[in-house]
């Protein structure tokens, strides 16, 4: 008999294929309020699950008993209980790795748009307010010989830290759990505490995961710290950071402007401060949208379950160490 799998999130029919050859699949096209009682219904047999983009609460996975395995199409492993996993033994596998570039390009597109005013100038001209020739009070700030301070570099971190170095020839500082000597080596990188990076980067990007030390990492003492004239970025989530501390400094003129993919509420509501400020970019969460990267981390993930059904969580098991396999 197959195992019985709940799929949580529509995925390319290839991949569905692939899916549907190992397993018995139940398919949610994302869970909502009118179908979560299914989703709560599927959950008493499933043995597997795979999907994105739902918080996978202690509460909702202990109604899975027989659960032996989760796979997340993405990165981040916030939305799922990783300790209540780990002491139930079940591996949550997750998609390094295949991401990396792709978000960083998006991390870069933030840091050139929040820089040149890219957001705010279109809309001048898409409005009709284009009526002179663009004066001071409208320029934008350079990118290329300037400092970017990154917290959090690891794999995605160290992609965004390459385009600086090697595209726009930056300064590359960083704050981290631990030193990176490849980002050191490779792109000149300097290891230094997260006070002195905030006090002295001209674009400050955060690229940590969400974890009980990184919640609210970045707050109004922290935005205190930094130049005026900094551009904050943040690609990681958006509880990393006090939300309403950035609006009281993008309003206040702490610093300069934000670039911001994530958010402690998503989708941002319309009726959130940061619609209103010209100097916030917002992009939608999509750090690894691209359809070859989408489709990648799809695969991986498909990888992943199969292999973590069958007991091999070798590859992209994120509590691998805690379960001691
Ligand atoms: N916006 C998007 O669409 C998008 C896309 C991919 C990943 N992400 C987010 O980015 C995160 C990072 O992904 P990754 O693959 O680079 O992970 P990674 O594990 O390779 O890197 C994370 C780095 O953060 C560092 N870190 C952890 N806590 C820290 C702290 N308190 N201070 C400083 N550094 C700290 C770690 O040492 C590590 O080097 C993901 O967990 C996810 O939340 C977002
Ligand atoms: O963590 C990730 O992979 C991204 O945020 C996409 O969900």
């Amino acid at each position: 008999m197959k195992k019985k799998v709940i799929l949580y999130r529509d995925i390319p029919a290839q991949e569905r294929q692939r899916l549907d050859n190992q397993f018995d699949i139940t398919f949610f096209n994302g869970i909502n309020e009118e179908n979560k009682d299914a989703f709560i219904a599927a959950l008493a047999d499933a043995e597997g699950l795979i999907g994105t983009s739902t918080n996978m609460s202690s509460e909702l996975l202990s109604l899975a008993p027989k659960l032996k395995a989760a796979s997340t199409i993405s990165v981040g492993t916030d939305l799922y209980d990783l300790n209540y996993l780990t002491e139930r033994s079940i591996p949550l596998m997750h998609t390094p790795g295949v991401l990396n570039e792709t978000t960083a390009d998006t991390l870069f597109t933030l840091i050139m748009c929040t820089a040149r005013r890219a957001v705010e100038l279109s809309t001048m001209v898409r409005e009709g307010r284009w009526t002179s020739n663009v004066g001071e009070a409208l320029y934008g700030t350079d990118v290329h010989g300037k400092t970017l301070g990154i917290i959090g570099m690891g794999r995605i971190g160290y992609a965004i830290a390459k385009r600086g170095h090697f595209g726009f020839d930056m300064k590359i500082q960083y704050s981290n759990r631990s030193r990176n000597l490849d980002a050191e080596k490779d792109l000149n990188a300097t290891y230094i505490d997260i006070e002195s990076l905030l006090k002295t980067s001209d674009f400050v990007c955060v690229m940590t995961p969400l974890t009980p030390q990184t919640e609210r990492l970045i707050g109004a003492k922290e935005f205190a710290m930094m130049k005026e004239s900094a551009i904050f970025i943040n690609g990681s989530r958006g509880k990393v950071i006090d939300e309403a501390a950035l609006v009281e400094a993008l309003i206040n003129g702490t610093i300069r402007a934000a670039g911001l993919d994530v958010f402690e509420v998503e989708p941002l509501p319309a009726s959130s401060p940061l619609c209103k400020l010209d100097n916030a970019v917002l992009f939608p969460h999509i750090g690894s949208a691209t359809t070859e990267t989408r489709l990648k981390m799809v695969t991986c993930a498909v990888d992943n379950l199969i292999n973590a059904l069958n007991g091999d969580i070798s590859q992209n098991c994120a509590n691998k160490k805690q379960l001691n396999r």
